[in-house]
């Protein structure tokens, strides 16, 4: 910023007041005691023209005056001449006044003294006429010198009035100078007002800049500190580039290592490759061989499997030939072992006679004298007479199959594993479980816990499932659905549905797509395990209602009853087929079951023998039309046989297993 000259209130000393024409004329008059104060002005002067030009205070008045323009103004060129043109053409020469003379009326009275000389040498001697005389001429003298003077004086004054005229002159070109000046003065004040107003101006635009730049140097401040903690973020973020990079440097040392043993790999595997591609010319070049042969071996398949179809049917016809020969009804026994519950007081083995042995006072035993074909038992029974004689009498009883009482599920099983096959190929199968309360029917149709002791309904079931998948590459699929009824009291209950027992009246209905019954749930069975899970949902349902020797589960028939529906893709053909496995009620008699004293009991047990004598009646003629043709069957004597008339009639086949405990073998 340039400096401006400092405004001043009080007048500066380095300012000389501008000389008035009474002081100029003074000021001439005593030039001699200014001539040596000239070279102390002029080097003051000259000071002053080497000092920076300061302008004069405002309001200072128009006396003030600076010296140098004064000076200025005597050293301005001038086209005047004469001696006032040369003393200005040049530094003004000032003149040592001389001493003023005396004037002229000195010797006027000089020569009135002369006319009238002093009455004391009047009347002195002549040494005072000579000093009057001396003083006369003395006198004389200084008129002279006076005259001279006097011209001299003369002279001088015009000189003076010459150098007064000039001062005159030089005073009004001064004050012209001075007029300029003060004009140039106004001038210089108004631009020094709108200077100063400039300035002021410029003081508040300095001011707001200065306040914008404090405040963008706060902002920069700001600014400063989000970069320093950007450059901090930065310098961790870089730290962890670095880390990162060291490590990604070390993983890259690592990978080129890797690289390295890659390329030797990749080069052996190219060896390898270009060694496989010469085999595989090699093979290429006998793959159309090979296609032919293939080809040949596809017809040869397709051959293998219409062969396959064809002794599919074959095996069906030969496998329902071995049923039928084997008996399209058959009947197994089997005898559970004892258990220790059975020796307790009140069971019925030999050891402890049952009530109606004690009646007739004998003792059981069982033998099993067929260890070839497993097809007889024999009871013998010992009494003693009334003379106390010991009578003893056997019987022979003939089985399609007896099992001992060590026989095992999967024993049992191998006899009916074939009619599960049946079912599959499309024939209906009926197996009951027969026998009194606690002889092991629930045992050989459901089972125990364990593998070993699995019943013959989850495995017969695991069979058909088994048997259908391996007829899928003959192009058979299978449907399976099952239903598990209850038949108590001749109700028929659905041990599927939700409502209560008894209550529900279900229909049975014979059409030309089989047997059904209204209102009960047919469930589809995708797999072995879904078959589980129905089991496990209609023994939840099965009402407990205990009788002296069980429970209502064993005063009723259970009938589960799996559907298989078949077809072939390939052939067109379909198929039907059923698997019933019943377990039927308890067969004791009426006094052996404690319900001859108890109305609903007996109900019970009158129910039970009827269903189960009409279904021997049905049973036996089966048996004889199958030996005799024609022959009634009463089915509708029964719920249980009217419901089970499609899966006993035709080629059905009908398997009872007779279960038996020692004590019972003569009612069984
Ligand atoms: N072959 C066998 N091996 C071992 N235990 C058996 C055998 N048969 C039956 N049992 C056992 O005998 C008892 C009675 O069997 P189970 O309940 O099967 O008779 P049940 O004839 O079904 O009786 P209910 O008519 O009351 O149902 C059960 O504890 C069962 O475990």
């Amino acid at each position: 910023m340039s400096r401006l000259p400092r405004l001043r209130s009080s007048p500066d000393p380095s300012y000389l007041p501008a000389p008035s024409i009474a002081t100029t004329l003074a000021f001439s008059m005593s030039m001699s005691t200014l001539g040596h104060k000239r070279k102390a002005e002029d080097d003051l002067d000259a000071e002053a023209l080497d000092q920076p030009r300061k302008l004069p205070a405002i309001g200072n008045g128009a006396t003030a005056r600076p010296l140098a323009a004064s000076r200025s103004a005597l050293n301005r060129p001038t086209t005047t001449t004469g001696p006032a043109a040369k003393q200005l053409s040049g530094p003004q020469r000032l003149t040592r006044p001389e001493p003023p003379k005396l004037s002229t009326s000195v010797p006027r009275r000089t020569t009135r003294a002369t006319s009238a000389p002093p009455k004391q040498l009047g009347s002195g001697s002549g040494l005072q006429t000579k000093e009057f005389r001396d003083l006369q001429s003395q006198v004389a003298s200084i008129e002279t010198a006076q005259l001279a003077n006097a011209e001299k004086l003369a002279q001088t004054m015009d000189a003076e009035r010459a150098k007064v005229a000039e001062l005159e002159a030089n005073h009004r070109a001064l004050s012209l100078e001075l007029a300029n000046a003060k004009s140039l003065e106004l001038d210089k004040r108004r631009e020094l007002v709108s200077a100063s107003d400039e300035i002021e101006k410029l003081r508040i635009k300095h001011a707001r800049e200065i306040m914008e730049l404090e405040m963008e140097v706060k902002s920069k401040a700001r600014e400063a500190r989000e970069l320093a903690d950007e450059l901090r973020l930065a310098k961790s973020d870089l730290e962890r580039e670095r880390d990162s990079v060291s490590n990604l440097k070390a993983t890259l040392s690592h990978q080129s290592t890797s690289h390295i043993t890659l390329n030797a790999q990749i080069n052996a595997l190219q060896a390898q490759k270009a060694a496989m591609q010469m085999q595989l010319d090699a093979v290429m070049s006998t793959s159309s061989d090979r296609t032919l042969e293939l080809e040949t071996a596809y017809r040869r398949i397709l051959d293998l499997e219409q062969d396959a179809r064809e002794s599919e049917m074959v095996r069906r016809k030969l496998h329902n030939m071995v049923q039928e020969l084997k008996g399209n009804i058959r009947v197994f026994c089997r005898v559970r072992p004892v258990l220790t519950s059975d020796l307790s007081p009140s069971s019925s083995f030999t050891s402890s006679p049952t009530p109606d042995d004690e009646e007739k006072g004998r003792e059981a035993d069982i033998a099993f004298p067929d260890k070839r074909d497993h097809k007889e038992i024999v009871v013998s029974s010992s009494s003693s007479s009334a003379m106390g004689s010991e009578r003893k009498e056997i019987y022979n009883f003939g089985f399609d199959r007896v099992f001992a009482p060590e026989s095992t599920q999967s024993e049992v099983f191998e006899e009916i594993s074939l009619l599960a096959q049946s079912c599959v190929d499309g024939y209906n199968v009926c197996i009951f479980a027969y026998g009194q309360t606690g002889s092991g029917k629930s045992f050989t149709m459901e089972g125990g816990s364990t593998e070993a002791t699995t019943g013959m309904i989850p495995r017969a079931v695991s069979q058909v499932f088994k048997a259908a998948d391996d007829l899928k590459s003959k192009g058979w699929e299978y449907k399976m659905d099952g239903q598990f009824l209850e038949i108590y009291n001749e109700t028929i209950n659905d041990l599927l549905g939700k409502g209560e027992f008894d209550k529900k009246k279900h229909e049975i209905k014979h059409d030309k797509s089989g047997t059904r019954v209204t209102d009960v749930n047919v469930m589809p069975l995708p797999s072995p395990a879904s078959v589980t899970s129905l089991l496990r949902v209609a023994n939840s349902r099965r009402t407990v209602a205990a009788t002296l020797m069980n429970e209502r589960s064993s005063r009723s028939h259970s009938v589960f009853t799996l559907r298989i529906s078949g077809t072939n893709t390939h052939t067109g053909e379909s198929c039907e087929g059923s698997l019933n496995l019943v377990d039927l009620a308890g067969s004791e008699r009426l006094n052996s079951s404690g319900a001859a004293g108890d109305k609903d009991r007996l109900k019970e047990t009158q129910n039970i023998n009827k269903s189960l004598s009409a279904l021997g009646d049905v049973i036996a003629a089966l048996g004889e039309k199958g030996e005799k043709g024609e022959k009634h069957i009463p089915y509708r004597n029964s719920k249980l046989t009217y419901l089970l008339q499609n899966s006993l009639s035709g080629n059905s086949k009908t398997l009872v297993s007779a279960g038996s405990n020692y004590g019972d073998v003569s009612t069984t």
